[in-house]
């Protein structure tokens, strides 16, 4: 058995290094490029990466046959994309919901009637969980085949305390199986269910003292999140929920600003939220904030444009000294996309991002707002093997040629799952 990868003279090699801190503002434009670039794996780890000559070098000792080559000539090998804000575990579809809003029915309305969020809860508590698991596990290989090797997934369409654990507990078990890593976060507070409609403290009281208290216990998340928005959850319970969840050693994460300027960046920088998410109507002074405290802004502009509105002001962010991420929200009312890549793209050309910002912000920021960036989000010695080829001469090609998949192999851990863009035989499809 071959014990070392040796991934050869690719066209362009992006290893994002020395990126212990996010890279906030200018510097999300330094991507550590190699032309001329090989990276070597051993044992599922980066053991070498530099120009191709170097690498010669330092294989020079090793057996041939102990030696599996990829030809990566005119390709670019970046590290695994790392998608840090999707809700994977659902189950069901909201095609109507797109043809209300394209009718002029808006998302906040849907969800107000009872529709939206709600709706996915009611098809996810009748789901069991082996049902779960392969609908979510169908969604991961397509995460794979777009060149993502690590995704968040939050849990929030369950919203009880069966439900909540069921949903993490099919998120974990993912994790466990499926080649994709999976890092957890407890979304209890996705919306207030219909039982408790007169009654929401009665549902944040069962957050708090019921949901909290077992899924730290069973460490079934890593992080908390919150929808701070205006007929959701208000900055006051918010605030609540998330210190509920620090003190439980849950990592503070908010939906924040989506649909109205509601002071949910302010509350992030307050907080020192790891992450705020969507910030389509974000303040001035909440991204000042924000950048201040050093809180990443995970943009998700595929559900803008799915949601047909304005994105987030990228730009501003990245100009006031932010770390910006992108994520997919993979989910089935605001985002129903595996694609990250079409996201990559929208950042681009809806956002006003640079190709290189786009990059930083899918690979070791993206590592940063999840927390994981001591192993994963940049090719560097002793760093998990997680790396994809692109069917591309430089890294430019990805946001020019947009709407195509143009991933070409996935390593992850060290492992071949994707080559010639298709799933391999060996890739034991375990739903
Ligand atoms: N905005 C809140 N939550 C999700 C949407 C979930 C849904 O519509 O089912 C989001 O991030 O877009
Ligand atoms: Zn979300």
């Amino acid at each position: 058995m071959n014990h070392i990868l040796y991934v050869k003279n690719a066209a362009q090699v992006v290893t994002m290094k020395g990126s212990k801190e996010p890279r906030a503002g200018q510097s999300m434009k330094d991507l550590g490029l190699i032309e001329h670039g090989s990276v070597v794996v051993k044992d599922g780890i980066i053991a070498f990466v530099g120009t191709d000559q170097e690498a010669m070098d330092y294989l020079k000792n090793d057996k041939k046959e102990d030696i599996k080559t990829i030809d990566a000539s005119g390709k670019l090998v970046t590290p695994g994309l790392i998608d840090p804000h999707t809700h994977l575990v659902y189950a069901g579809s909201r095609e109507n919901e797109l043809e209300m809003r394209l009718k002029g029915a808006t998302y906040i309305e849907i969800h107000k009637q009872g529709g939206g969020i709600l709706s996915t809860m009611a098809e996810t508590r009748k789901a069991s969980e082996e049902t779960l698991f392969d609908q979510s596990a169908e969604r991961l290989d397509k995460f794979i085949k777009h060149g993502v090797t690590t995704v968040e997934a939050k849990s929030g369409y369950g919203l009880n305390v069966k439900d909540e654990l069921k949903q993490l507990h099919v998120a974990k078990q993912l994790n466990e199986r499926h080649p994709v890593d999976v890092v957890s976060t407890f979304m209890g507070a996705h919306a207030v269910p219909v039982e408790f409609k007169e009654d929401p403290e009665g549902y944040i009281d069962l957050l708090i003292k019921e949901l909290l208290p077992r899924v730290a216990k069973d460490k079934l998340a890593e992080f908390c999140d919150v929808f701070c928005e205006d007929g959701v959850f208000t900055l006051e319970q918010s605030e609540r929920i998330l210190n509920a969840g620090i003190e439980y050693g849950l990592k503070p994460k908010i939906h924040a600003d989506e649909i109205e300027a509601f002071g949910g960046a302010e509350l992030a920088a307050k907080l020192e939220a790891v992450s705020a998410d969507h910030l389509l109507k974000a303040s001035d002074q909440g991204i000042q904030d924000m950048a201040n405290k050093k809180v990443i802004a995970t943009l998700l502009p595929g559900t803008a444009f799915f949601l047909m509105t304005t994105p987030a002001r990228a730009r501003r962010m990245i100009d006031s000294g932010m770390a910006v991420a992108l994520a997919t929200d993979c989910n089935p009312g605001s985002s129903p996309t595996e694609s990250l890549l079409l996201v990559m793209n929208l950042a681009c050309l809806t956002m006003g991002m640079t190709p290189e910002e786009v990059i930083t912000a899918c690979t070791i920021n993206a590592a940063h707002a999840i927390d994981k960036a001591d192993t994963i989000g940049s090719l560097e010695v002793g760093k998990q093997a997680d790396l994809v080829l692109f069917d591309a001469k430089n890294y430019q090609i990805l946001q020019y040629n947009y709407g195509v998949n143009l991933v070409q192999t996935v390593i992850k851990k060290g492992q071949v799952l994707v080559q010639e863009g298709r799933m391999l035989d060996n890739y034991q499809s375990i739903h």
